[in-house]
């Protein structure tokens, strides 16, 4: 398994000489062989290896066990050790998240925060060949988009490194020799098997059937998503390039030319229009579905000459003849909006500017100023609401505990009366005004009570 292991990483370049790699161990047989198979690529690769483990403290003793085998494999193999207890369960609740989610989130802040703390170049995660099949099949049959038909990427950027996952070269069956072969007892998490269920089904059902077809499938599979990821990173480039010629930039909205835009070829407008509404969004938002891209199509093929349609967090597409403009401002703002403000989530305004909120484990304590406001997500009621004012709003005044009407604020403040009625105002469930971005804090901003999680709120340019 070792030289198959070596090949694979040889032939995507993972891991330069001389550098650190943080390993994910969580005990099970993946991320054991991993380690081990790393253990003796260290000398020959001049490699620094800092094994990270979580403890999700979702099973107790049993969990905090897991945690005690990984310190234990690491001090008898001289291998830096870092492990952290997170009561995720509190995390989840607190945020109103699935358990796996929430598991995940922590996780990853942890593995981002070893990453900068031993100036490591590399995660390695323990997925391997199987992990792809299934991954790669549920989807397929759940449907997604064509980036996510490529399955599980062998590398992607993360924390000013690369996540790397070496042994999607061998099969599950693979590794569990390699760790009788060499001794290792792995932990095993008896919820695995409960966690998914449709994983399970995949894993137990439809994975055998195809492996009698081909008992080196995962080999297929992974040259599959290969392709797939290659193919598609050619695509994004292509469409990136030919999006730039077939739109404009228009005070701030942008305009596509829907004549140049149809005479592209179909691939390209599918993944131009991702990337156009990317570029706008500032990322992915949550509830932007391949059903958006498609009406979009249609209103560009329309033989209609005008429509409009609605896309998340007020974005609207309106076309007129052989133009179709994208903006976030056609809405009046004096009808007003509420939208909900998802955390993390970059949330672009009808007013030009946007709302970015994010989780931080710790007190973000050197942010100063009117544009930011940190949250303590135990003391209020999520989901967070940005909206226009309200007549008779008022807000809770920081320091002096008295009430102050909106309607002051924005008065002393000089804000023009047209400004006022699109400007945001953040509540929280409850309707607690909790904000006014730029303007004001309410007594709800969260002093620093040690650990976290916060919640950071900024108040941004829509390009910044
Ligand atoms: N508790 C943990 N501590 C440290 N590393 C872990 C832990 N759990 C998982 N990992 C790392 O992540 C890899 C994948 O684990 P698993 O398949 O359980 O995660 P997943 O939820 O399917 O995927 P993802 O890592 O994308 O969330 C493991 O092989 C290991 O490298």
């Amino acid at each position: 398994m070792i030289e198959k292991v070596r090949a694979f990483i040889d032939k995507h370049r993972l891991l330069a000489e001389g550098t650190t790699v943080i390993v994910g161990v969580s005990g099970g047989p993946d991320s054991l062989a991993l380690l081990h198979v790393l253990l003796s690529l260290r000398g020959e690769r001049k490699l620094r290896l800092v094994a990270a483990h979580v403890d999700h403290m979702f099973r107790g003793r049993e969990s905090e066990e897991d945690m005690e085998f990984v310190k234990h494999f690491c001090a008898q193999h001289r291998i830096v050790c870092e492990a952290a207890q997170i009561d995720v369960r509190a995390f989840q609740r607190r945020m109103g998240m699935g358990a796996q989610e929430a598991a995940r989130r922590c996780r990853y802040d942890f593995f981002a925060k070893m990453m900068e703390k031993h100036r490591a170049q590399y995660l390695a995660l323990g997925h391997h060949g199987d992990d792809q099949v299934e991954t790669i099949l549920m989807r397929l049959v759940r449907g997604s988009t064509s980036k996510g038909y490529a399955g599980i990427p062998v590398k992607r950027p993360f924390q000013g490194g690369d996540l790397i996952r070496p042994l999607l070269a061998v099969s599950r069956a693979e590794i569990e020799d390699y760790c009788a072969k060499e001794g290792l007892a792995p932990r095993r998490d008896p919820s695995n098997e409960k966690d998914d269920y449709t994983r399970n089904r995949f894993r137990h059902h439809i994975i055998p059937l195809l492996r009698q077809e081909n008992p080196r499938l995962h080999e297929r599979f992974q040259q599959y998503s290969e392709m797939m990821a290659e193919d598609e990173r050619f695509l994004e480039e292509l469409a990136s390039e030919a999006l730039n010629k077939v739109m404009e930039n228009e005070l701030g909205d942008v305009v596509l030319r829907i004549g140049p835009f149809l005479a592209l070829p179909r691939p390209l407008q599918r993944r131009a229009l991702q990337e156009l509404l990317l570029r706008l969004y500032g990322g992915v938002p949550p509830a932007l579905t391949s059903v958006h891209i498609h009406h979009i199509l249609m209103l560009c093929e329309s033989g209609q000459p005008s429509g409009t349609l609605d896309l998340p967090q007020g974005l609207q597409a309106v076309r007129s003849y052989d133009r179709c403009l994208f903006t976030f401002g056609q809405k009046p703002c004096g009808k007003g909006y509420r939208f909900e403000l998802p955390v993390p989530a970059r949330l672009p305004l009808p007013n030009g500017r946007a709302i970015v909120s994010e989780f931080r484990e710790h007190y973000p304590g050197k942010q100063a100023g009117k544009d930011v406001f940190i949250i303590d997500p135990a003391s209020i009621a999520l989901p967070l609401y940005v909206r226009t004012r309200r007549h008779g709003d008022r807000m809770v005044l920081k320091g002096t505990g008295g009430t102050k009407k909106l309607k002051e604020i924005f008065i002393e403040a000089k804000v023009p009366r047209m400004e006022r009625d699109c400007w945001p105002v953040v509540e929280d469930a409850d309707g607690r005004v909790l904000w006014v971005p730029g303007l004001k804090k309410s007594a709800f901003e969260a002093k620093n009570q040690g650990k976290g999680p916060y919640i950071l709120l900024h108040y941004q340019a829509m390009n910044s």
